[in-house]
């Protein structure tokens, strides 16, 4: 991406009192509060997604996410636009691309309305473009020497109406990249559980190299709960030794699908550090019966599909062998129709509810009230209840720019 691009990216940055904030609208982040907004300093339709980081300045993990962020401009890619630094409440805000959707919702909408008898099935154009959205952001992401690691439907989120409408935007809203204590172990971060369900089996058993290949086989396992409405491994979360790659039922939950890889399947898996421990604690035969198509056919999905063919691409068990997202752009389901679009809703009606209000809690993580001080007193008081909600302001903001 040309230096100008960043550079205007950044140069021009906007100001908080630029922001007419509407609550908070994404929730509690993984590290902070997260706040939808608009301009207000200029017609500008959009919205924005403003992250607070939760920590006194900057920490490690927002140098890492801003540092990376400010060097990858892609459309499939989360745009940060700019870093606001609040003096006084000595907050540091990130100024994001707001998405309305992301899969994990979508899909719950798929699958409550099958259980509600009133099925409302994801188009396959839909579906087709979301998929190959999602290869067009990776591609970018490994062409930068860089793996995502925790792709997965929650970080997969969709443009709302507006210029970029039904635009797949990778994010990361998650743990792999936090700066934590090495003795944590990767599931569980600031107590919260970090899903396996989407990561690959070399991960699984320990692999230290590992490459792009185990973003690949986590978008096999998205497109398959795409096409089915339900995680294709997922599995109770389970305590394991500290600090182990190694998790038995998620190894289980993969082979009940896959079956055991033979020795053939996969050369190198007996050089996995957790080799061993696989020997001691599974029999190959117990899954002898299991394969991908079976699965899939269970799944009431046509075995004989060009999907499923494509996702057995995606979902191989050696690294070595399963596809790239370059080989995989160039994949004949992608020249059939449904061709993908760059509106995954195709301008059709987004039946998706929009996300929820979150009582914006201005008491941090340790329970700490918050004062927030407003912008200039005389105008607004603190927190006022508008037509959006609670609308809080923030005071002495400047913004960080290059
Ligand atoms: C420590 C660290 C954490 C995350 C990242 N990271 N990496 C990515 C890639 C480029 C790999 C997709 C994206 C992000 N950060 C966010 O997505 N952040 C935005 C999440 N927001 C999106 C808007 O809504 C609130 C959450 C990097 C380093």
């Amino acid at each position: 991406m040309d230096d100008g691009f960043k550079t205007e990216t950044f140069l021009r940055g906007p100001k908080l009192e630029d922001f007419e904030y509407l609550g908070c609208k994404v929730g509690q982040g993984t590290y902070g509060q997260v706040y939808k907004a608009r301009r207000k300093d200029i017609p500008d339709d959009r919205s924005y997604a403003l992250k607070e980081i939760e920590s006194q300045g900057f920490s490690l993990s927002t140098c890492r996410e801003t540092s990376l962020l400010r060097e990858l401009k892609h459309p499939n890619v989360i745009n940060l636009l700019g870093v606001i630094l609040c003096h006084t409440d000595r907050k540091v805000l990130l100024l994001l691309d707001y998405a309305e959707y992301d899969l994990c919702q979508m899909i719950k909408f798929h699958k409550t309305s099958k259980k509600d008898k009133k099925p409302v099935k994801m188009a396959k154009g839909t579906i087709k473009s979301i998929l190959y959205q999602i290869l067009e952001g990776i591609q970018y992401i490994h062409s930068s020497g860089v793996l995502h690691r925790d792709l997965k439907p929650a970080n997969i989120l969709i443009m709302g109406e507006g210029i970029q409408r039904g635009r797949v935007k990778i994010a990361d809203f998650g743990f792999s990249r936090l700066f934590r204590n090495p003795l944590k172990p990767l599931t569980e971060v600031d107590n919260v559980v970090v899903t396996l369900w989407y990561r690959a089996p070399e991960l699984l058993l320990g692999d230290k190299h590992y490459t792009t290949a185990i973003d690949m086989w986590s978008v096999g396992c998205i497109f398959a709960e795409l096409l089915t409405y339900e995680p294709i491994f997922s599995c109770r979360q389970e305590n394991n030794r500290e600090n182990s790659p190694y998790h038995h039922d998620q190894l289980d939950s993969i082979f009940r699908v896959m079956g055991f890889p033979l020795e053939t399947d996969w050369e190198d898996m007996k050089e996995m550090p957790e080799y061993i421990t696989l020997q001691e604690e599974f029999k190959p035969c117990n899954y002898s019966n299991n394969t991908l198509v079976k699965y899939m056919e269970k799944q009431n999905i046509n075995p004989t599909s060009k999907d499923v063919a494509f996702l057995q691409k995606l979902l191989v068990m050696d690294p070595n062998k399963r596809i790239t997202s370059e080989q995989a752009l160039k994949d004949a389901i992608f020249q059939k129709e449904p061709f993908p679009t760059g509106d995954v809703f195709s301008g059709l009606e987004i039946p998706y509810p929009e996300r929820k209000f979150v009582e914006s809690d201005t008491s941090d993580r340790r329970g700490k009230k918050r004062k927030y001080s407003t912008t200039s007193g005389a105008q607004q008081s603190d927190q006022t209840q508008g037509q959006y909600g609670k609308q809080i302001r923030m005071s002495n903001p400047t913004t960080l720019s290059e």
